[in-house]
């Protein structure tokens, strides 16, 4: 029989200030599992985790304990909020095959992380998202082409775009190609225009509309372009060039009942042409990032949801804005009045941290790359050069 007894916090945190509670950390966790009642019932006798081994590193120290047969994930899960309370430390948990790791860090996230130039890898697809307990968390848009991020006004979003941009161009600057749907009148994103690796800075629903058009006809091309050179997925390939769509503040696109018809068409029409870019361009070299601050299953598509393995939040209102974002409750209680944390939702969820850069240290690092222009730059066109290779080896054959 399995037996869970949860304890208020109050009576884990009596236990921690008890005179007989002057103990090591790992004497504390082996006397939480007891009140708390982490434990397997078995014969009339409770078998709780029993210790194994210590280990430290810089930022914690890791106990290692082994779990009683039987005992349910349901149970292990609670593990990190009655240790980390009981501690009032922060701690990560992990289990496999029987064997339960808690990590005690020595300090908790910190509440401002600045950007610098070591935080970029070079000639690769990785973006500096967030500084977790661990370390920095980078998402990979080889791995993962798209996000979707939602945050209440203030918390970071522009900022983490701007993240975006400085690194992709530091660490790509041949290869990066960049369309801004800046749909707040252009306020965060004019200067853009200027970068070499920026086409094109939409700063309204119907730059929105032609952009979005015209490059929804390049990916068509590139599809065919692609498949006629038998390559399935960019990353597989010797194409090095990426696209990247970023859209700050979709709810602008979101047609709504008392607006002109036209105008709820044009709108609509935008919202459809992001889904099909989003379920089209991801093996094409395409990456979507779409931002808003209003995240309702209008504001955010269900087919671009479906295909952003990444989602990023910010703090928000409600559980049930929260839970259009990362699927669950979470945003809600991230602490106010802090921006830039953050959870970063992938196949496993973190709390981060995400770094900030002001707009004098990005335009000192991007200076470089400021140009003037006279065209944007024409939709993709397959070169007359490049035309079906099907001996070619590095390219994976339609079978
Ligand atoms: N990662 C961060 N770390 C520390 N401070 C940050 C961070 N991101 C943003 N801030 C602070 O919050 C302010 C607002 O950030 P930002 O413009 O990115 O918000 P936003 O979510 O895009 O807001 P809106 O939806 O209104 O455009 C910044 O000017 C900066 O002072």
């Amino acid at each position: 029989m399995i037996s869970l007894l949860l304890i208020p916090t109050v009576l884990l945190l009596a236990a921690s200030f008890s005179p007989y509670f002057k103990q090591t950390d790992r004497e504390k966790i082996q006397l939480f599992f007891e009140i708390a009642g982490i434990g397997v019932k078995h014969n009339n006798e409770i078998q709780y985790p029993s210790y194994k081994a210590t280990e430290d590193d810089d930022l914690s120290t890791t106990y290692i304990f082994r779990l009683p047969l039987g005992i349910p994930s349901k149970l292990l899960e609670k593990i990190g909020g009655v240790v980390g309370e009981g501690l009032n430390k922060p701690v990560l948990i992990k289990y496999e095959n029987y064997e339960l790791r808690i990590r005690v860090f020595t300090h908790g996230l910190k509440d401002k992380v600045t950007w610098c130039r070591s935080m970029v890898r070079e000639d690769s697809w990785e973006v500096p998202v967030g500084q977790m307990l661990e370390g920095m968390a980078y998402h990979d848009f080889d791995k993962i082409p798209h996000a979707s991020v939602g945050g209440t006004t203030r918390y970071g979003k522009t900022v983490f775009l701007k993240n975006i941009v400085t690194n992709l161009i530091l660490a790509n600057p041949d290869n990066v190609r960049f369309y801004i749907f800046d749909l707040k009148g252009g306020l965060e994103f004019s200067r853009y225009k200027n970068l070499k690796q920026v086409m094109k800075v939409a700063e309204n629903t119907v730059e929105t509309f032609e952009v979005l058009e015209a490059l929804l006809t390049e990916i068509r091309k590139k599809m065919e372009y692609m498949k006629h050179n038998y390559i399935t997925n960019i990353v597989e390939s010797d194409e090095k060039e990426r696209v990247f769509i970023l859209v700050d503040e979709a709810a602008e696109l979101c047609p709504d009942k008392s607006m002109p018809k036209p105008k709820r068409d044009l709108l609509g029409a935008c919202q459809h042409m992001l889904s099909e870019i989003a379920r089209l361009g991801g093996g094409l070299g395409y990456r979507l990032v779409f931002c808003t601050q209003y995240p309702t299953a209008d504001t955010l598509p269900r087919q671009i949801k479906q295909n952003s393995d990444a989602k990023i939040g910010f703090r928000l209102a409600t559980g049930v804005a929260s839970q259009v974002v990362i699927d669950e409750d979470g945003l809600e209680k991230l602490p106010s009045l802090l921006p830039g944390r953050a959870i970063y939702k992938t196949d496993c969820k973190h709390e981060m941290q995400v770094p900030y850069i002001s707009d004098k240290h990005m335009w000192h690092v991007l200076k470089d790359w400021e140009v003037t222009k006279d065209e944007p730059k024409p939709v993709y066109e397959v070169p007359a050069t490049e035309q079906a290779r099907p001996s070619d080896t590095s390219f994976i054959e339609f079978k």
